[in-house]
């Protein structure tokens, strides 16, 4: 019980950027979570446990407008020039990949039960099909004080005619600052969000959220965030969050 206290929340410390897909993030993760020689063999088995490799829901896919692939590369350009170059590590991007199933994939399979249902989904990525609801890419930079994520919303949600839900738009911008806080100390908790809806976004439409570390006060992160067109031009959501870092046991309460 206690092990398996302690390999969830070294899983939680990889809850944004898990062990697989992007180098970076892989061999951080990996240092914490597969230490022993029987863990790097479950890591191997994996696939085999499983069925098959989970899917990455953060590659591009065939739904994926012009925008949100252009902006897509010109930050994994950034991504690569600066990991190969080795210029400026403070610029330095990183993608994060994305499961729906993060829990169970960042622990190596190990979970509690009490803590994931086995039909239990990450929200934003239990849909399938893509293009018709959540389909984004978080990048954050290696100094952690900033995220960028390229979101483009499908056509399953709409709120007012034509255009985004306002709580379509809060789940995102819950994700980027959550995932963000929790780069920062995981695992974290949604404590507060406070969210100004400037400009409707139509549906369908592919924008950009970015959101930066404001103040850090003990266990409390406080993260802001923009949601704008992709040339930053229009600005359609502000937000400010806060986040608490919490132990293990708080997810074991009922
Ligand atoms: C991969 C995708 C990532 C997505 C991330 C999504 C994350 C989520 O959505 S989490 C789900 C939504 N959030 C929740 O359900 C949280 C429910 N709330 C809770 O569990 C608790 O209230 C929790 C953990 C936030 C805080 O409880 P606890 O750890 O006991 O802290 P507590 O002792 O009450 O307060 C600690 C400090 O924070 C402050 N604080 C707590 N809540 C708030 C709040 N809402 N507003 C302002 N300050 C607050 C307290 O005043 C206190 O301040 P100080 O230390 O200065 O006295």
């Amino acid at each position: 019980m206690t092990r398996s206290v302690g390999r969830i929340f070294s899983g939680f410390r990889c809850f944004g950027s898990l062990p697989f897909g992007n180098p970076p993030l892989k061999t951080q993760c990996s240092s914490v979570l597969f230490r022993t020689t029987s863990e790097r063999t479950l890591m191997h088995a994996l696939p085999k446990i499983f069925g098959r490799k989970p899917r990455d829901f953060s590659l591009p896919n065939s739904s994926w407008g012009k925008e949100m692939m252009q902006l897509y590369n010109h930050y994994n350009r950034l991504s690569k020039e600066t990991t190969e170059g080795q210029e400026d590590h403070g610029e330095q991007w990183t993608r994060l990949p994305s499961y729906n199933r993060t829990l169970k994939y960042a622990t190596g399979g190990v979970y509690l039960s009490k803590i994931i249902q086995s039909k239990a989904r990450l929200f934003t990525r239990n849909i399938r099909d893509p293009g018709a609801s959540f389909e984004y890419v978080i990048f954050f930079r290696q100094d952690k004080l900033k995220c960028a994520c390229i979101f483009q919303a499908g056509h399953l949600l709409e709120g007012a005619p034509g255009h985004v839900h306002g709580g379509a738009i809060a789940t995102m911008i819950d994700t980027i600052t959550g995932t963000h806080a929790s780069l920062l100390s995981a695992p974290v908790m949604t404590a507060n969000l406070n969210i100004n809806y400037r400009s409707p976004i139509p549906l369908g439409s592919t924008v950009l959220i970015e959101s930066i570390l404001d103040k850090e006060d003990g266990r409390k992160r406080y993260i802001s965030c923009r949601v704008t067109s992709t040339d930053g031009s229009k600005l359609h959501t502000e937000a400010t969050g806060l986040f608490l870092s919490i132990s293990v046991s708080h997810l074991l309460k009922r």
